[in-house]
């Protein structure tokens, strides 16, 4: 099927928006008039434009309080329409979207409101255009789509049709079955939007909160089902007014868009795209240093051993248990500063989760560097992060391992046996799209997203999952603990005794994080605690929380760089990431830093 995007969707002149759409691959454009009126380009440019790009102008909108007002008033709408269709005759744009009047001159009066779109589509008639007629939430007596519809059928003419939006229909809780009851050519637009579930009135929850489909909680998917059903053929048209979009870059915006419309329609079965290759574990996390010294010490307390080195490139494997941490010193080291740049996925087909990747408009990375490389499939996070996807000790594809080279080194430390999630603070623009890319490309599962509180400002934390737990990658956004301002990252190891791992860390000359003595007096109010052992906790910085599966304790290093490493212990199948002491834990991290 066609797609489309509003322009209103992405942020910058309209010439930028334009190109942002026809690079993310959009068939079409639905030109919001405010962007039309503030640019210096007449009509007939913008045409040409959008030609050259390869976008049709598929609907002008939109046109306000047209429809059941006072005869004069009427009289008043048809001129300003006429002026409207004349213009979009210049821009070769045949469909107007004309949403349901918010004016206090409106009746509530469904004869009157048929009787004017009836004549108002006669004159586009006359222009060749169509009328799209869509019910806004908050429409002063219209205001769903079944009620829309029956307005257009009582107006009974062949250019007035509706206009179905996702985001109106569902934020008002109207059953989207009876859209099945519309004959499809009728349905002369679709709009789609999503948003997260929020307890707010409808009409700022829609200017400011709309997010692309698979982004919030509305069922877009199953609404574009019954429009399908209904025998709709038009585009499937983007229309989100979200006030992050709007100063995000427009480039990356139009792909997080086209992605979340690849998606919606691979799961309503309008398109199949290769299917996700779940990854099965976390291989390892690469880190670039421009100043080994720091991470080797951190990571040799940690009971880390330096194992390998890779044959061409000057990357060191660091291992313990099934923990692998990759330090490399190249080139990006000395641009980046210490910081986590890469993670390895073990994957069940690694060529075909570059293919999905691929598929889903992930920029794919050179597979192999050196001659001698195994080719490793890799693509970048919206943040920047690169994705391997690895195939450890299978016959094909050659193992990464075969990269690298034994060194002598001492026996590492047992105390931790893996990874147990990495933690990537996202570009403040990018939450959402980092959410709904881990989801789709990674076949990944999105958990609830949580607010933390920080002392300078809010966390939101959303964790994205594989079904067993052994990928775990907890995505946030929020002002950076680090010194430069740059976004932290995190590395938290799995151990089977955090207090044996913490006393070890420290014994080898680790620096853990403090914490203050409130946080135990806390603890000591809401659980019971064995003889000695919060004193034990209070000593090395172990925070400590509990949910009906069991008990997670975790400790913190210092941060070298851009990156600190955590130490935790699950027990009895606890779920979650001890978001009940982020508070804690991100007011000790700022503790003693300058505030900037
Ligand atoms: O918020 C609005 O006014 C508005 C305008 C046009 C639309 O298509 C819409 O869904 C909302
Ligand atoms: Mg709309």
């Amino acid at each position: 099927m066609r797609t489309s995007i509003a322009t209103v969707s992405l942020s910058g002149a309209l010439t930028e928006k334009l190109t942002a759409a026809a690079r993310a691959g959009f068939d079409g454009v639905e030109i919001f008039e405010n962007d039309l009126l503030a640019s210096p380009l007449p009509p007939e440019e913008v045409r040409a434009r959008c030609a050259d790009l390869g976008l049709t102008i598929d609907l002008y909108q939109p046109m306000r309080d047209m429809e059941a007002v006072p005869k004069d008033e009427f009289e008043r709408n048809l001129r300003r329409a006429r002026h409207k269709f004349a213009l979009m005759n210049r821009l070769g744009a045949d469909t107007v979207l004309v949403c349901s009047s918010v004016s206090p001159l409106a009746r509530d009066d469904d004869a009157l409101a048929a009787g004017q779109l009836r004549r108002l589509a006669d004159l586009a008639q006359d222009f060749g255009i169509r009328v799209a007629y869509e019910a806004l939430a908050w429409g002063r007596h219209v205001s769903t789509y079944d009620h829309a519809w029956r307005i257009v059928e009582a107006a009974d003419h062949p250019a007035l049709g509706t206009c179905l939006d996702s985001f109106h229909i569902l934020a008002r809780g109207s059953d989207p079955k009876g859209i099945e009851d519309i004959p499809g050519e009728k349905i002369f637009f679709l709009q789609l939007a999503d948003a997260p579930l929020m307890a707010m009135d409808v009409l700022q929850w829609s200017r400011h909160y709309r997010c692309f489909p698979g982004q919030g909680g509305l069922d877009v998917a199953g609404l574009l089902g019954h429009v399908m059903r209904a025998g709709y053929t038009g585009p499937l048209s983007l229309e989100v007014f979200n006030d992050v979009f709007r100063q995000a870059e427009a480039g990356p915006t139009a792909v997080d868009a086209r992605r979340s419309l690849l998606v919606l329609q691979e799961t309503t079965e309008l398109a199949t795209p290769p299917p996700p290759v779940v990854p099965t574990g976390i291989v390892f996390a690469e880190l670039v240093t421009p100043d080994v010294d720091p991470v080797a010490a951190v990571l040799g307390a940690l009971g880390f051993a330096r194992t390998a080195r890779h044959r061409t490139k000057p990357v060191d494997l660091w291992e313990q248990g099934e923990a692998r941490v990759l330090v490399n010193t190249g080139p990006a080291a000395r641009r980046d500063g210490t910081a986590l740049a890469a993670i390895g996925l073990e994957s069940p087909d690694p060529a075909g989760a570059a293919r999905r990747a691929e598929a889903l408009l992930a920029p794919v990375l050179p597979r192999r560097r050196a001659l001698a490389d195994a080719p490793l499939d890799a693509v970048a996070a919206p943040d920047g992060t690169e994705l391997f996807f690895c195939a450890t000790d299978r016959p094909v594809p050659p193992s990464w391992r075969g990269d690298f080279e034994d060194v002598p080194h001492e026996v590492p430390a047992s105390g931790v046996d893996h990874i147990d999630h990495l933690a990537l603070t996202q570009p403040w623009h990018q939450f959402d799209e980092a959410a709904l890319f881990h989801r789709s490309v990674l076949g990944l599962t999105a958990q609830e997203s949580v607010d933390v509180a920080d002392p300078y400002g809010l966390h939101r934390s959303r964790a994205v999952t594989n079904a067993d737990g052994s990928v775990r990658i907890a995505l946030s956004v929020g002002p950076a603990p680090t010194d430069d301002g740059a976004r932290a990252q995190h590395i938290a190891l799995a151990t089977g005794d955090v207090v044996a791992a913490a006393r070890r860390f420290r014994a080898a000359g680790g620096r853990l994080l403090e914490v203050p003595a409130n946080y135990y007096d806390d603890l000591a109010a809401r659980h019971e605690f064995a003889p000695g052992e919060l004193e034990t906790y209070r000593d090395l910085g172990i925070l400590y929380d509990r949910d009906t599966g069991g008990t997670f304790r975790h400790c913190y290093t210092q941060t070298v760089g851009h990156v600190f490493f955590e130490l935790v212990q699950r027990d009895g199948g606890y779920r979650g990431y001890g978001a009940q002491n982020a508070p804690v834990r991100l007011a000790a991290q700022r503790a003693g830093r300058p505030v900037r």
